[in-house]
């Protein structure tokens, strides 16, 4: 049985090699469209779905176990994705500046027999943040590809007062539901060391 991974982020590779399992990577471009009256973790869980089924569906009938995540930024329901342009990620950052949010990211593993799927949610406290602040952060490059236009795990680290919950979920991966998923899925972990016999 092999893993494929059903993304393009870097940090979603590197998080998921920490679990010490073998996995190719795969692209899956699907529409991030947010549905009519659909809640957030409604959304993140059909994106993640959405992303693994692609690639299932592309590799075909196989052996593959194949695993989508979503990350999305929701302040007060709203869902924030990756700022644009300078514009929306300054609008972002006005409505995040000392207040909590929450980063949800969803997991959807995928094989032949079985589909799960989970979200997790953690609280983020950011300090209040200054107009110069952002508008070097900005500079930097590092806002654009990021869900709510902050890296926890690079510069927008400054940012963060405190967290509650999981820190792997927020840069990309929620580590500990990722493994009891894969292993539940018989894919084992620590170089094939640890197995569902061990959950
Ligand atoms: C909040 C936050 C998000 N992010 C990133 C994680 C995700 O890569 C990105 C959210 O976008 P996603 O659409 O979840 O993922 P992606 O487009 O990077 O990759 P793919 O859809 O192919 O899996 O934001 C951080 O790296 N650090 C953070 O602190």
């Amino acid at each position: 049985m092999s893993l494929v991974l059903a993304s393009q982020s870097p940090r979603r590779k590197e998080l998921l090699a920490t679990l010490g399992v073998n996995f190719n990577v795969a692209s899956a471009d699907i529409d991030e469209t947010v549905l009519k009256g659909e809640a957030p973790s409604d959304y993140v869980l059909r994106l993640a779905q959405e992303k693994a089924m692609v690639i299932f569906n592309r590799l075909g009938a196989s052996k593959n176990t194949v695993l989508g995540s979503d990350t999305s930024v929701i302040f007060q329901d709203h869902i924030l994705g990756k700022p644009q342009d300078q514009d929306e990620f300054m609008g972002m950052m006005a409505r995040l500046s000392g207040q909590t949010h929450q980063v949800m990211t969803s997991v959807a593993v995928i094989s032949d027999k079985k589909i799960s799927k989970q979200v997790v949610v953690t609280d983020v406290v950011f300090h209040s943040l200054s107009t110069s602040l952002l508008e070097k952060y900005w500079k930097t490059g590092e806002p654009c590809d990021k869900a709510g236009g902050y890296g926890i795990q690079g510069l927008g680290s400054l940012f963060v007062r405190e967290i509650r919950g999981s820190y792997s979920a927020v840069v990309g991966l929620p580590l500990a539901e990722t493994a009891s998923m894969l292993l539940a899925h018989n894919i084992s972990l620590w170089n094939e060391s640890l197995n569902a016999n061990d959950l």
